[in-house]
């Protein structure tokens, strides 16, 4: 186990803003950390990064305790990119990489390899102000990896990005346990994204974890239905009435079928002389499964 959290928890105000979470996370996972605006992700992480107290709980980090007398140890190993990179950019990309290297007491092939990873080898002679947002990022994750961290904790890394950039940076995450042996754990308030590239999912609202799984058990909740679309919607509703179809748009939506079915619903239809145009077989999208937990849509 690489994080093992304890009814991990923070007060502000009074007010158990993060409250009794119980987070595992497996070596070699990319745990997609979800939750609308202000549901406590970034209150959580830093908390795993030392960075916040915790009000109660207790937090396991590569099996050790993550204490005040272990926390300079355990962070060695740990990589971090919360909230907006920091780097000077009046400076290049290669000046700011020297710049942690010499912090951090790092051998240079540690940064070469951190730029590689983000593919960054042909921009690292521009200064930072002129790079695109996209390559900020870019930046700030090298700046995480440079310590060749086993674990990588990467905050809404791809907020403010345009979709090619959300896409390179998915690409880039997924690589990093297969080829480097990380593990990620990474979030944001939009589902689809993490959907592409993370193992496992968990779900966090007003402070709670209201879901943790892997992905596999996610896309196994998604309940399949069926959409006809006819020569005649309401004659077909009524003769189809002990399937409870629903109406939808310009058509009607039944439950899970079988192909046998299906097949018996298309005959009884045009043995009534309605004329089947499609059959389309639908699964209830995460975004909607989401909505069920939180009871909020995950929108860009
Ligand atoms: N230092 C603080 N003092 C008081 N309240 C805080 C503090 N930090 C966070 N909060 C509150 O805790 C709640 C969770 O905030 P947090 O930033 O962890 O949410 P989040 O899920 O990361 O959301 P976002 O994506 O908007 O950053 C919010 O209601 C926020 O106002």
């Amino acid at each position: 186990m690489i994080v093992s959290t304890e009814n991990l928890s923070k007060e502000y105000d009074g007010i158990y803003r993060v409250n009794d979470l119980d987070i595992q996370i497996d070596e070699g996972d990319i745990y997609g950390f979800l939750g609308p605006n202000g549901a406590g992700k970034s209150t959580t992480m830093k908390m795993l990064l030392g960075l916040v107290k915790p009000s109660k709980g207790s937090i396991e980090i590569m099996g050790k305790s993550f204490n005040e007398k272990n926390r300079q140890e355990i962070l060695k190993s740990v990589g971090s990119l919360i909230e907006s990179p920091s780097y000077y950019g009046h400076l290049t990309g290669r000046e700011n990489m020297e710049i942690i290297r010499r912090l951090l007491g790092l051998p240079r092939k540690n940064i070469e390899e951190a730029v590689h990873i983000v593919r960054m080898e042909k921009q690292m002679d521009k200064k930072v102000k002129n790079y695109s947002l996209g390559m900020k990022q870019r930046l700030g994750i090298a700046m995480a990896l440079a310590r060749r961290p086993k674990l990588l904790v990467l905050d809404e890394p791809t907020n403010g990005l345009d979709p090619a950039g959300i896409e390179e940076m998915r690409e880039l995450v997924k690589t990093l346990p297969t080829k480097y042996g990380m593990t990620v754990m990474i979030s944001s308030h939009i589902l689809s994204e993490v959907d592409q590239m993370a193992t496992v999912v968990g779900i966090i609202n007003h402070g709670e974890l209201i879901f943790q799984e892997n992905m596999s058990v996610l896309d196994a909740q998604r309940q399949p239905y069926i959409i006809l679309r006819t020569s005649d919607n309401n004659l077909a509703c009524q003769i189809l009435r002990n399937m409870n179809p629903l109406r939808t748009g310009d058509g009607l939506q039944l439950g899970a079928l079988s192909d046998e079915q299906t097949g018996k619903v298309v005959q009884n239809l045009c043995a009534n002389d309605i004329a089947v145009y499609r059959v389309e077989e639908h699964r209830e999208s995460l975004e909607d499964i989401f909505l069920n937990l939180t009871g909020k849509e995950m929108t860009l």
